[in-house]
This record gives structure tokens, sequence and C-alpha cells, in this order.
């Protein structure tokens, strides 16, 4: 790496568009995503499903045009080097070396027709140049590292021969086997039970504190974030609708949809004494985007014409980035009074 990629974000996206052709057309379902996660920072973002978080983590590293779509504006910066346009061997390095993943579903990554710890010694050998033996210590010693009991002895078991939470900790194993500056999680507790969820996360937390790592974590529930990131990212029908250190968010969310998000968190429900409400209807298909703002046909506060016309932009405001044009009215309880009717068919939360 260069002086200057030193002294660089570890990741830096900067309008980053993703397209898919479909029947219906190209459809645009990343569409000018910018955010910056340094190392040592946990950035999460956050959304409904289909709002396109997902996608905006395969593309990342060249995982999206092998679904078919393809990055057609933006620049992703690793430690300062661009990743778009990168031929795929050199992107097939920078993953599982430099940058780690774990996704939902552990089979899915796992090979069912061999061992855990050659799976992981392969991917060490690999990047690492390591040999055979020294992989398999490496091996051993990550199991033993995610807290798989015996680990010498359970490297030698087939994926299938560990429950859903244990196969999770093996996928950590193989994503942080070499060390890896960035570790890209895609929902990789979703599947788990609550318990073993919580252990997980607190597993992910202090091995993100002992490699010095930078974590990008995608997940639709608030309750994780609230648990795991230092900044948050907001995705909503394929943009950023909010940014704001995680603090700062869940004090003041500054858009309705963060706010609906919230409200729908099972624990304000009970900290509030107030039935739990969800968000009305759903997220737009990336084909059939409303006008105005992508919000607003299932936000209680859009007014037509100012919120129904004109694309909004993302703008700063206080510690954070929002699009949406009555953020600085929402948060000042008098203005909420005095607003004119909403549009029909949308009822208040
Ligand atoms: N291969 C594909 N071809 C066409 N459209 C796709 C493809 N993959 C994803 N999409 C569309 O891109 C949009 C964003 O999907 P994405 O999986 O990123 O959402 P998400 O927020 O991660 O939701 P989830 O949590 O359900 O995965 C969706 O409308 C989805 O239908």
């Amino acid at each position: 790496m260069t002086t200057a990629s030193k002294q660089a974000p570890l990741l830096q996206v900067e309008d980053l568009t993703v397209q898919f052709p479909t029947p219906d057309g190209l459809i645009t379902v990343v569409d000018r995503v910018s955010f910056t996660l340094d190392a040592n920072r946990v950035l999460c973002i956050v959304g409904e499903s289909g709002s396109g978080k997902s996608v905006t983590a395969l593309s990342l590293v060249g995982l999206v045009q092998s679904r078919g779509g393809r990055i057609s504006a933006g620049s992703v910066r690793f430690a300062g080097e661009e990743l778009v346009g990168r031929a795929e061997k050199s992107l097939n390095t920078v993953r599982g070396r430099d940058i780690g993943f774990i996704f939902q579903e552990p089979m899915s990554s796992l090979n069912p027709a061999f061992t855990v710890g050659d799976q992981i010694a392969e991917v060490v050998r690999r990047h690492r140049k390591a040999s055979r033996r020294h992989a398999w210590a490496r091996a051993v010693e990550m199991l033993d590292r995610v807290g798989i009991a015996s680990a010498a002895q359970r490297a030698k078991d087939y994926p299938h021969h560990f429950s859903g939470g244990m196969r999770q900790r093996v996928m950590i194993a193989l994503a942080l086997a070499c060390d890896p500056k960035l570790l890209i999680a895609d929902e990789p507790t979703t599947a788990l039970d609550v318990t073993i969820q919580a252990r997980t996360l607190e597993l992910l937390k202090t091995l993100q504190r002992e490699q010095d790592m930078g974590v990008l974590f995608i997940t639709h529930d608030l309750g994780v974030v609230a648990d795991i990131a230092d900044d948050v990212v907001v995705m909503y029908a394929s943009q950023v609708v909010e940014q704001a250190p995680v603090r700062e968010l869940f004090r003041r969310p500054q858009h309705p949809y963060t706010a609906g998000l919230l409200a729908a968190m099972p624990q304000s429900a009970l900290e509030n004494n107030t039935p739990l409400v969800g968000i009305p209807g759903v997220v737009p298909q990336p084909h059939r985007l409303p006008s105005g703002c992508r919000f607003h046909p299932r936000c209680a506060h859009a007014q037509p014409g100012r919120c129904t016309t004109d694309p909004i932009q993302l703008r700063l405001l206080d510690r954070g980035l929002v699009r949406c044009v009555r953020a600085e009215e929402l948060r000042d309880p008098s203005a909420a009074q005095a607003e004119p009717a909403p549009i029909e068919g949308v009822t208040a939360q």
C-alpha cells in the first residue's frame, strides 16, 4: 500500500449505482449510495427487505456481476485503492485475504464435502501461502477463538455435524482466518434464535476489537444495530435516506422512515407502553418507484407537492445526513401540530 493509502479511510463508497436487466427493463437497485467506514468502526446498513442492502454489500467486492447485475457508476475504494473495474483475479485476492464475508446462511458458503478444518486451512494456504501444517494449525486456532470446544477434534468434522449457531461460528472463523481488515457481514445472525444471536453478536464485537477490523454489518433489525453499530446508514428503495452516528439516530431520528423503524422495535413499544406499530405498506419495487420522496406513499407526514413531485436530495443536517424536506419541522412538535392534512390513504402512526 502507498503512503496515501495509509491515511485513506478503510472503505470509501461514493455514488455507487448498481443496475439489473429485467423483463421490465433496466432497474436501479442501488442508487448513488455513499458512505465511509474507518478502521475499528462498525457501520450498519439497515432497512426493510428489498431496500438494496445485500446488493450494496455484494457489489463492493465484485460479487454482483455473477448475479447478473453491473455497477453502472460510482467508486469503491478500499484503503485508498479503487476496486470498481478491477479484474476478477485481483478482486479474488482481496476477497478472503483483506475482506472477509459472513452471510446469513452458512451452508451457502461452506462446502458439505470437506471438513471445516480443511476449508479454513485451504483459505489460509491460498491467501497466506502457508504450509499445510501451519494452515491446519491456524484453522484449529480460529475454531478455538470462535468458541468451538475441542477445536482440534471438531476441525475434522463436516459442516452438517454442527448446529446452526456453531456453523455460523465456523463461518466467522473462515472469514477471519486471514486477519482481514474489513469484515462484511450480511444478516449473519438473522437465522439464529435470540440467545444464540446475542452470543454471536458478542463474539463478533470481541473479535472486531481484537483484530482492529472495520465491520460493515447488514441487517433489518434495529435491535442488532443498537447492539453493535458505531454508525448507521438507513436505506429505503435503493437510496440512503438517513445516515448518522448510532446514538444520534436512536435519540433523534430525522427521517420519518427511521422513526417508523424505531417505533416498530419491540423494546421501544415496551418502554413507551404503546402498542407495536409497523410501517404501513411495503417497499416499492425498483421498476415502480413513486415520484418525489420514495417513502411518501407510506409517510404520515407527506405533503402534496413538496413531498410528491421532485426527487428529494440527501442533505447534511446536524451530525447526520437526511433525505426529507420536512426534517426540521418534524422535530419541532409545534410545527407538527400545524401540519396540513396528510395525503389521502396514509394514516398517522
Ligand atoms: N439478480 C437480481 N436480478 C434482479 N433484481 C434483483 C436481483 N437481486 C436483487 N434484486 C432486486 O434488488 C432489490 C434489492 O435487493 P436486496 O437483496 O439488496 O435487498 P435487501 O435490502 O438486502 O433485502 P433482503 O434483506 O430481503 O435481502 C430488490 O428489489 C431485489 O428484487
